[in-house]
């Protein structure tokens, strides 16, 4: 089911309301029962339906929450064709790092903050050492 091959043009067929795919970093997502739930309102659903979304999603920074319900609603892959939309700013291949990306990033980012934390702390320790050594 989740397997499904879908061409751009088969895609472009539903743009719908009660029928509304959209590709999100080349994969191909059936909104329909989703468009009235969507906590962004159905008109940016439906001003994307039938076409690819990756960077409309990614731009508003969905949650993971967000990417949860999203895989739920996976119907298939997108089998790209000479002449077919590119997709913009985010990649085509790769789904599942290009997702995982902004995490790691904070990751490290974090990491460096509690090393230069950490080495800041050290370095205070020594000087009140050597300060309480020269007192003594
Ligand atoms: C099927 C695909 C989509 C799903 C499952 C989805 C899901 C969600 C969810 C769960 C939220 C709540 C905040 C969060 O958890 O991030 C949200 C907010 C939002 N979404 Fe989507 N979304 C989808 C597609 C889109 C698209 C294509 C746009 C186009 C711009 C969009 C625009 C927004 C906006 C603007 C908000 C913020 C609403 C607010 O906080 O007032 N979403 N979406």
């Amino acid at each position: 089911m989740a397997t499904k091959e879908f061409t751009y043009s088969d895609v472009s067929e539903h743009a719908t309301k009660k029928d509304l795919y959209m590709v999100v970093h080349d994969k191909v997502y059936n909104c329909s029962s989703f468009v009235d739930e969507h906590p962004g309102g159905e008109e940016v659903l439906l001003d994307v339906g039938g076409q690819d979304a990756t960077e409309a999603f990614e731009d508003v920074g969905h949650s993971d929450e967000a990417r949860e319900i999203l895989e739920g609603l996976l119907v298939g892959n997108l089998k790209r064709q000479d002449g077919d939309p590119k997709p913009k700013s985010y990649g085509s291949t790769n789904t599942s790092t290009a997702t995982s990306t902004d995490g790691a990033t904070a990751g490290v980012g974090l990491y460096a903050v509690v090393l230069i934390g950490g080495a800041l702390a050290f370095a205070a320790y020594q000087y009140l050492q050597s300060q309480q050594q020269s007192t003594q």
